[in-house]
């Protein structure tokens, strides 16, 4: 064995490269031995452009610089992971496209119009979308889908979330996803049935709805409460996060998974095949 770089694993690029998220990619991908890290990505003028992408993140060198032009670094790439926020991502998905890499995307708080927009790049590229990356999350996505479609709406559903007092988007993209699959489950639209934002004279809850509520505090990584509450009775399903890792690992395999599929979208369900 020698200590050579393995030209033929994937190259993957990380966007928000000094972002929380972006830091644990950056430490994720150099760690692994099934991808290598190809390029490290911030928006210009941000003071980490230039320096090493390791030294930055305290990790020793890697003896890649950061850099602030996407297209040039995703053109050596196989795959771009994108945590960032939705007008970056939007962009990213274009440029990612035009590269052929694929371009897994864990940002959050996309709009309808913001996810209908990806459609022209998934069209040249591979595209896997979550707003959540974890294996543990994913099954209680699943689980909750079942648990829905086994209850009648004599149990009301309540998706709660805790999140760090840096998040800038509520209800979570795994609230949401949640949500989603509650109603899934339950055969309806979340459009049609979700309440959101409950302030004042709000009067009862009505019956069928799904509910949301947003909890922000100091670092907390990750928790979210799936509820079904009937008279008599409540069950309580709950994930927590306590290491960003867990989306991370799931990122990567996202980005190796993506490998040899169609162009397209696609999500954590299909990646981990649940
Ligand atoms: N799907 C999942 O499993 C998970 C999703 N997330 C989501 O990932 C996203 C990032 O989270 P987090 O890392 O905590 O957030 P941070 O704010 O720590 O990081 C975001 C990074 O993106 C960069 N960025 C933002 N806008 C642009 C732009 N226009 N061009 C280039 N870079 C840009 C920021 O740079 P700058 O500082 O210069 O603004 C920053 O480096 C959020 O949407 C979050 O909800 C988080 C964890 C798990
Ligand atoms: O912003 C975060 O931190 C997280 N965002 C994602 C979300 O919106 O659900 C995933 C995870 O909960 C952490």
């Amino acid at each position: 064995m020698n200590d050579l770089p393995r030209t033929d694993l994937p190259g993957i690029v990380i966007t928000g490269a000094s972002g929380r998220m972006g830091q644990m990619l950056l430490r994720t991908v150099a760690a692994s031995d099934k991808a290598r890290l190809v390029g490290a990505i911030e928006r210009k003028g941000h003071d980490w452009i230039g320096r090493d992408a390791g030294e930055a993140i305290g990790i020793g060198p890697l003896g890649l610089p950061i850099e602030d032009e996407p297209l040039d670094a995703f053109a050596r790439a196989q795959a771009v992971i994108d945590f960032t926020a939705p007008a970056a991502t939007l962009e990213f998905a274009a440029l990612a496209a035009q590269a052929r890499a694929v371009h897994v995307i864990g940002t959050t708080g996309m709009t309808e119009a913001d996810i209908a927009a990806l459609e022209p790049a998934a069209r040249h590229a591979v595209i896997v979308r979550a707003g959540n990356m974890s294996l543990g999350v994913n099954l209680l996505t699943r689980l909750t889908q079942k648990v829905a479609a086994a209850l009648d709406e004599d149990y009301d559903i309540e998706v709660i979330e805790a999140h760090h007092n840096q998040k800038v988007d509520a209800p979570s993209g795994t609230a949401l996803m949640l949500g989603e699959a509650a109603a899934q489950g339950r055969g309806v639209s979340l459009k049609e049935v979700s309440d959101r934002g409950r302030d004042g004279m709000t009067g009862q809850r009505t019956r069928g709805h799904i509910g949301f509520s947003a909890i922000r505090g100091g670092d907390i990584v990750g928790e979210h409460d799936v509820m079904f509450a009937a008279a008599g009775e409540r069950i309580i399903m709950r994930h927590v996060a306590t290491d960003r890792s867990i989306y991370a690992r799931g990122a990567l395999r996202a980005a190796l998974w993506g490998q040899d599929k169609a162009p397209g979208q696609y999500d954590m369900m299909d990646v981990l095949g649940l």
